[in-house]
């Protein structure tokens, strides 16, 4: 695995405001980084921070290599602010052109690469169209792809699918899923369930403390498996009606309605039994998660 980025004990320091308080990670090429935190916890001002923008305080960061902001750092690393806006004026592929050429693109190729990376995020057919006939969700695309031009290696998003509808938040999830063999994604965000089963690595910033959390994956061959269950709505004695099940030895109600399973894996999927049991009980379920989902790995893993 190649090292993208190698932040060693990084602080950020406003005036008497510590933004970011020794934090140290490493990021490496591939599947999609969270980067995840409450308001105010420092996502902002570490994604500041590697784009070069403001100075750490202490501490060093290096990506690919470099210094943030250095000049060979050109076109490797692009950052998608959360309010990024297409001009009303003009069609979208001119515009996707024209940052092509501020990257020091010829006309002829900015034009190739603004269909190169419309075709990547599935609008290559509404080039010609002003941003204002776009949908939220195809607005939001098409920046995307702005954030492709010049194939750089790291993609930095910042609350990509922040007020977009779920139906369209879950279309740019996939897309960045779809589009990771091109880029690794840095996706900030708020919302730890948002980026649930997009990423294998996830930073958690609170009041400026990092911690990490590689994704538990139950595909390793262990014997134990965990299964968090989210139901409609509260049904009586969910616990102990499971923990009956064959093959269950823990389980726990992590919040309200949602439960997670720790059982034994055997011959049968799990799930499947859960699933029937649940609908056997007249159960309506909202959600299953083959494993803890992030919130539970990152607050109450502790408790399981
Ligand atoms: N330029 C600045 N001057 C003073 N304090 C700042 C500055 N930038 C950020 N801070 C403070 O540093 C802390 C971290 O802010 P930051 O914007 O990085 O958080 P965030 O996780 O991005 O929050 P949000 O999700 O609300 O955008 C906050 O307490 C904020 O008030």
């Amino acid at each position: 695995m190649s090292t993208l980025i190698q932040a060693t004990a990084l602080t950020k320091q406003f005036g008497s405001k510590l933004a970011l308080d020794n934090v140290s990670f490493e990021i490496q090429k591939g599947a999609p980084v969270a980067l995840v935190g409450p308001n105010g916890a420092g996502k902002t001002t570490l994604f500041s921070l590697l784009c070069g923008y403001i100075l750490p305080t202490k501490g060093t960061l290096s990506i690919l290599g470099y210094n943030p902001g250095s000049s060979e750092l050109f076109g490797k690393l692009s950052a998608l602010p959360q309010d990024a806006q297409f001009d009303p004026r003009f069609s979208i592929s001119h515009q996707l052109a024209f940052y092509g050429q501020l990257q020091g693109l010829s006309s002829k190729q900015s034009q190739a690469e603004a269909i190169r990376v419309l075709e990547l995020v599935g609008l290559a057919e509404a080039a010609k169209q002003r941003a204002d006939d776009l949908s939220h969700g195809m607005r939001k695309r098409v920046t995307i792809g702005q954030a492709l031009i010049g194939k750089p290696q790291i993609v930095m998003l910042d609350e990509a699918t922040a007020g977009l509808d779920p139906i369209h938040a879950r279309e740019i999830r996939q897309l960045v899923s779809e589009l990771s063999s091109e880029a690794t994604f840095i996706l900030s965000s708020h919302d730890l369930t948002e980026l649930e089963r997009l990423c294998s690595h996830v930073l958690h910033l609170d009041k400026g403390k990092l911690t990490e959390h590689p994704k538990q994956n139950n595909s390793n061959g262990q014997q134990t498996g965990f299964i968090t269950l989210l139901l409609n709505e509260q049904y009586a004695d969910v616990e102990a009606k499971i923990q009956a099940l064959a093959g269950v030895s823990k389980v726990y109600m992590s919040q309200a309605k949602e439960y997670v399973v720790e059982y034994q894996k055997a011959a049968t999927p799990f799930d499947i039994t859960l699933l029937q049991y649940c609908y056997q009980q007249g159960w309506r379920y909202r959600q299953l998660v083959n494993g803890h989902t992030l919130e539970n790995q990152i607050f109450k893993q502790e408790t399981v």
